[in-house]
């Protein structure tokens, strides 16, 4: 191992002549909270007590890697393993699917008591719980969920809901942290409709059942997530993005706030091109970090162009604080723990590459309209020496420099997920 202290002394140099304060940044990047999502160790599956585990609503997950975890008892396990290589503030993200009953009990019927074994470890672990209805991989999903047209389907999922924000206030009372509710339908259809109209009218209705219901829920924040397809409905999706921001910006309250996931757009329509437009009329949104490839394939998070693209737009907005970072992807080709690490470890990367760089500086330049400058900064940053810093902040953390994590994720592999049949 080269010696990162030495590798930190420069690169603090380095930075210092452009006025930026390593230690601040990795202050604040340490800080931030990021919430890791549970359904990356078992590929969604959840653990329900029921037999049919197929993941439904037009996501997928690709890939057989074996050791995938088969129960909470697991899960957890295999998310402790991954907390050891990951830097900084963590939230515990899980489904309502992931519920811990003793015998099956149906999504319209969730209660708090059902998710303790999550309460009681993220409160062992000082962490805070966010939570998701389940609106997929369950037989009265078939045709819409909603925004069903029948109506008693219609109506166990709006119960699905209320039961989700009551459960999220349970968290919230327990962890003593505010609970962040990702709020995703899957429905939509292979063709473009008839009536398109209808179940986006139906979609709003049950929001509005599901908020009107349980209004006095305290501690809990409200992310409505769009999307532009799924597998199996093409054509036309009822939260389209349109839909989803047109429903946030009429509810106008505090806690319901958009929720934007980097898969969830056309291949060129970047969410880092958006974020300024939103927070002209919002104060807060929820970001679902992912790795799309060509579609909404939920690869795990890169520290790739677009990450670092929206990293760098929430710190020149002033708005990382404003922001709730979720991880959102599933990748069952690869040990399902190092797709954890890679990916969580990859959106921490980027959100402290974007705060160590001479963004007062670049506004200034740009003000006076001195734009060759801007450029010739903004390129220059490109390059600037950021892994040395990057390191420092692992070897503090105890968290493995560099690749020093991969053998011990290997190692449990062999140790434990090599043994689950
Ligand atoms: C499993 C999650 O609910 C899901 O990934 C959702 O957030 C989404 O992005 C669906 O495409
Ligand atoms: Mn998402």
């Amino acid at each position: 191992m080269y010696d990162v202290k030495k590798g930190y002394e420069a690169a603090k140099e380095f930075y210092a002549q452009y006025g930026i304060d390593v230690d601040e940044a990795i202050r604040i990047a340490d800080e931030t909270p990021i919430s890791m999502h549970c359904w990356q160790g078992d590929d969604v599956g959840g653990t329900e007590l029921k037999e049919d585990k197929s993941l439904t609503g037009g996501i997928q997950t690709t890939g057989n890697y074996p050791g995938k975890a088969r129960n909470g008892e697991e899960l957890r396990s295999d998310i402790e393993e991954a907390m050891k290589f990951i830097p900084g503030n963590l939230k515990m993200n899980i489904h309502a699917n992931y519920q811990e009953a003793d015998h099956f009990v149906d999504r319209n019927e969730i209660a708090p008591e059902h998710f303790d074994k999550w309460v009681d470890w993220a409160v062992e672990k000082g962490i805070g719980l966010d939570f998701n209805p389940t609106y997929f991989a369950h037989p009265k999903s078939e045709n819409g969920t909603l925004s069903a047209a029948d109506e008693d389907v219609r109506k166990f999922w709006v119960e699905h809901g209320i039961k989700c924000r009551q459960i999220g206030e349970y968290f919230y009372k327990k962890t003593g942290k505010p609970c962040v509710i990702n709020h995703w339908t899957p429905d939509g259809d292979k063709e473009v409709p008839i009536d398109t109209l209808g179940p986006r009218e139906r979609l709003k209705k049950s929001y509005d059942e599901i908020f009107e219901a349980t209004k006095d829920v305290e501690g809990v924040i409200d992310g409505i997530e769009s999307k532009v397809f799924g597998i199996g409905a093409e054509s036309y999706t009822v939260g389209s993005h349109e839909f989803c921001m047109g429903y946030v910006m009429k509810a106008n309250k505090d806690h319901i706030i958009m929720t934007l996931d980097d898969g969830h757009y056309h291949p060129t329509e970047m969410v880092s091109g958006k974020l300024s437009s939103i927070f002209t009329f919002a104060d807060s949104v929820l970001l679902h970090v992912t790795r799309p490839v060509r579609w909404d394939s939920d690869h795990v998070v890169g520290f790739d162009d677009e990450t670092k693209a929206i990293f760098e737009e929430l710190v020149r907005m002033n708005k990382l604080q404003d922001t709730y970072v979720a991880t959102d992807f599933f990748d069952a080709s690869i040990n399902r723990i190092a797709a954890w690490v890679i990916g969580l470890r990859n959106t921490r990367k980027a959100m402290l590459a974007a705060l160590l760089q001479p963004n007062a500086y670049m506004k200034e330049l740009e003000a006076k309209g001195d734009v060759s400058a801007r450029l010739a900064y903004k390129e220059e940053f490109k390059a600037a020496p950021f892994a040395l810093v990057w390191d420092y902040y692992c070897d503090q953390k105890g968290v493995g420099v560099s690749l020093d994590w991969l053998k011990d994720v290997q190692q449990y592999e062999k140790d434990v997920l090599s043994k689950r049949a």
